[in-house]
């Protein structure tokens, strides 16, 4: 199943720059590993802000669950998810 996802990343003012650092290396490597596994389909930045929109391709719920909460930076992210169907008038 595809999951249209975007991620706000907020940023809590008193925390420690170098901690918030090493959270954010382990998302990117982290981020790296799911696509290149195919399960993290599209990760585009939204311009202009902290925030993502990402594509995920897995088997349900759950599975997707499971990956958002175990991102390093979920404590510090506030996430919607929308489930995607097939458009009938898509060709690809
Ligand atoms: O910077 C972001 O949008 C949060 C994030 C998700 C994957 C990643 O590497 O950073």
């Amino acid at each position: 199943m595809l999951y249209h996802v975007r991620m706000d990343v907020r940023v809590p003012h008193d925390v420690d720059a170098a901690t918030f650092d090493r959270l954010k290396a382990a998302e990117k490597a982290r981020a790296e590993e799911l696509q290149r596994s195919g399960t993290w389909r599209h990760l585009w930045r939204i311009a202009g802000e902290y925030a993502n929109v990402s594509i995920f391709d897995v088997a349900d719920h759950d599975e997707l669950h499971a990956i958002l909460s175990g991102l390093p930076l979920f404590p510090f992210m506030q996430i919607a998810v929308t489930p995607l169907a097939r458009h009938p008038s898509a060709i690809a």
